[in-house]
């Protein structure tokens, strides 16, 4: 189900963004080759536009109080009757644990009725408390069946699937089993957890079974391709990920259970299990989400342990999951995790795949940090900040998109370009599977446009934090944040204001924030500096990174912009590349053969000016930033 609070929405919800495109070239849908109909909850569109009030817990637990609810408060949801347990569900009277089935989650007051699994948001409960709920919308509260298409491939695709030891060939199955590095997993295991292999596709099949009835609602597959030394996993899964909330294992926990192990792979929760004989449960999408949806299933645990992997993203991963189940009761398995984090190359952050020569300066992209981007009017800031974001999302860094100035719809096209590499208006026929693929991004968008308030702005943020895990905000651009105020020392007090707010957000959540300001008005013909970034020094001294994307056109032509690193707080490495604009893929990233033409400028007491490296076609003599 599609979560819209507070502003902020994932991409699915730009589906239209599909027939605007179509409309525009006049062409239908179904005209579209290879397309095949979906369906949209076209419905959840309008509710976007109701700002939805941040809430606290203490008003939830006042709303509770003032209507005579009894709760019991918990680690991330309060516990309470649900008033959407019908007639015919089984009811305990005798048991706290099923009498007390409605979760309401904390932070945004969603709640989800464990015995009928009705959910829906704070608003949706009150209007039933107050009986103003009517039938159909309850109905609408039940979570959303899986659509027939997919109930039909899961099946399809389930009942093709055998377990690993009934295949014919014990050459195969030993091969199956030393790609998923299972040899030391029991059948007995693979058994309790109901693994099977589905042999066209070569792929382990994880079951997603409904906590209601233990009908099937949604199967991951686990494909393992051989990758030198390696084996590189390739997972999919049915639903698409945005709505596959499995924690895998679930069947398997009592409710007595106090205790479990949270794994980031179904492999690992296999063999956890088999060995330490503790409960475990799989996450849906490794360490990249933990969707709220799930906590409720986890309330029951006094001891959370994470098991996600010895890197630096894991433990980050792990510190931001142990915010929302409460950091009392959760740890980390291994201690050498710590160790690992002294590794630079981790602590450098996540590296662009189409920038090399923005890693070889800013060595990745870190979470925490603020990044200040400007450059003249017009000369591609929202195309190029469009890439680098993109860029990073693909490889898993959860994205928010707030474009004041643009809309959401014509962002996304103009990233799906840059996705594609090209304009599919002119390859229709892979339209639909570039459409999937980006969807399926970790990308999520603001549904602000024009003049907004910073506060409402930092709590869509926030929001997006928890419920999506975001950890990359992009703001297009800061002057809408900074209402109408005339006068220039109003304009630069509020700039300041908003800056020193942004920072805070960044610190405190952990997530990178990449801000575009516009330059101060100055001749042409004069490139940008630090110094040119609009209103006073607070914005480049608050910046953890400083970008100028420069537009002088005087060395090589048209097209050509050059991007500028002036301040980096990391490492102190500064310097200039150039960008070559692709019009067809609206693209800036240098085609993946051609040489590294950075020149870094070093700024080591005195300005000293390193040689570029490799090919200087384009370097142009650059002035460091003090
Ligand atoms: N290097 C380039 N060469 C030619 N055209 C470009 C280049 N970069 C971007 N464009 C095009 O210029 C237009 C404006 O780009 P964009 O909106 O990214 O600029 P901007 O700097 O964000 O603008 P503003 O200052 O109004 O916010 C777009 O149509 C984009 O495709």
């Amino acid at each position: 189900m599609w979560v819209l609070l507070r502003g902020a929405y994932p991409l699915r919800i730009l589906l239209p963004l599909r027939g605007v495109w179509m409309g525009r070239r006049g062409l239908p849908r179904s005209l579209v080759p290879g397309s095949s109909r979906r369906r949209y909850r076209k419905e959840a569109l309008p509710a976007l536009e109701i700002p939805v009030l941040p809430l606290t817990t203490t008003e939830i637990r006042q709303y509770l109080r003032a209507h005579g609810i009894p709760f019991q408060d918990g680690y991330s949801c309060l516990r309470a009757p649900s008033p959407f347990v019908g007639s015919s569900e089984p009811k305990d009277q005798t048991s706290a644990a099923t009498s007390f089935s409605l979760f309401i989650d904390k932070t945004t007051g969603r709640f989800l009725c464990m015995t009928s699994l009705a959910e829906g948001s704070w608003e949706d409960f009150q209007a039933s408390v107050e009986g103003r709920g009517d039938g159909a919308r309850e109905g609408a509260l039940l979570t959303e069946a899986p659509e027939a298409k997919d109930i039909e491939e899961i099946r399809r695709i389930w009942d093709r699937a055998i377990p690993l030891w009934e295949l014919p060939d014990p050459e195969e199955a030993q091969l199956a089993r030393m790609m998923f590095g299972l040899t030391k997993v029991t059948d007995e295991t693979l058994r309790h957890f109901s693994v099977r292999y589905l042999r066209p596709a070569r792929s382990l099949v994880f079951p997603w079974f409904s906590p209601r009835d233990l009908g099937l609602r949604g199967l991951k597959l686990l494909g393992a391709e051989g990758q030198g030394d390696g084996v590189h996993y390739v997972e999919t899964t049915i639903p698409r990920p945005g709505a596959y909330h499995n924690l895998f294992g679930l069947p398997l926990i009592s409710r007595r259970d106090v205790e479990v192990v949270l794994t980031s792979r179904e492999l690992d929760s296999l063999a956890l299990n088999q060995s330490t004989g503790l409960p475990t449960l799989a996450l849906p999408r490794g360490t990249i989400c933990l969707p709220p949806a799930l906590l409720p299933y986890l309330e029951q645990f006094r001891r959370i342990v994470f098991w996600l992997g010895d890197d630096l993203r894991s433990w980050e991963a792990a510190k931001l999951f142990a915010r929302k189940l409460n950091p009392k009761r959760c740890s980390l398995l291994r201690e050498e995790v710590l160790g690992e984090i002294s590794n630079v190359e981790q602590a450098a952050g996540v590296p662009w795949s189409r920038f090399p020569d923005l890693n070889r300066l800013l060595k990745g992209h870190r979470k925490g940090e603020l990044t200040v981007f400007t450059g003249p009017t017009g000369s591609g800031k929202t195309t190029f900040i469009s890439e680098y974001a993109l860029d990073l999302c693909t490889q898993g860094v959860n994205t928010l998109w707030g474009s004041f100035e643009i809309s959401n719809v014509r962002l996304a096209r103009v990233m799906l370009t840059q996705f594609a590499m090209g304009r599919l208006e002119e390859q229709l026929d892979k339209y639909e599977e570039w459409a999937d693929r980006f969807e399926d991004l970790p990308l999520y968008f603001m549904t602000f446009h024009g003049q907004q308030s910073i506060r409402s702005v930092i709590d869509t943020m926030q929001h997006a934090v928890y419920v999506y895990d975001v950890c990359h905000v992009v703001i297009d651009n800061l002057q809408f944040m900074m209402g109408h105020e005339q006068l220039s020392t109003d304009r630069i007090a509020a700039q300041d204001y908003i800056v020193g707010a942004f920072r805070k957000f960044a610190t405190d959540n952990n997530c990178h924030v990449t801000l575009v300001i516009h330059p101060r008005k100055e001749d042409d013909d004069k490139e940008l500096q630090t110094a040119s970034i609009f209103g006073s020094a607070k914005a480049s001294q608050e910046a953890d990174n400083v970008l100028i994307l420069q537009d002088r056109k005087l060395v090589t032509g048209p097209g050509k912009r050059y991007l500028q690193v002036s301040k980096n707080r990391f490492d102190g490495d500064v310097g200039v590349f150039p960008l070559e604009f692709n019009k067809n893929s609206l693209t800036f990233s240098i085609p993946p053969k051609s040489k590294a033409r950075l020149k870094k400028i070093k700024d080591d007491n005195g300005l000293v000016v390193k040689k570029p490296s490799s090919g200087k076609k384009g370097a142009m003599p650059q002035n460091s930033e003090t």
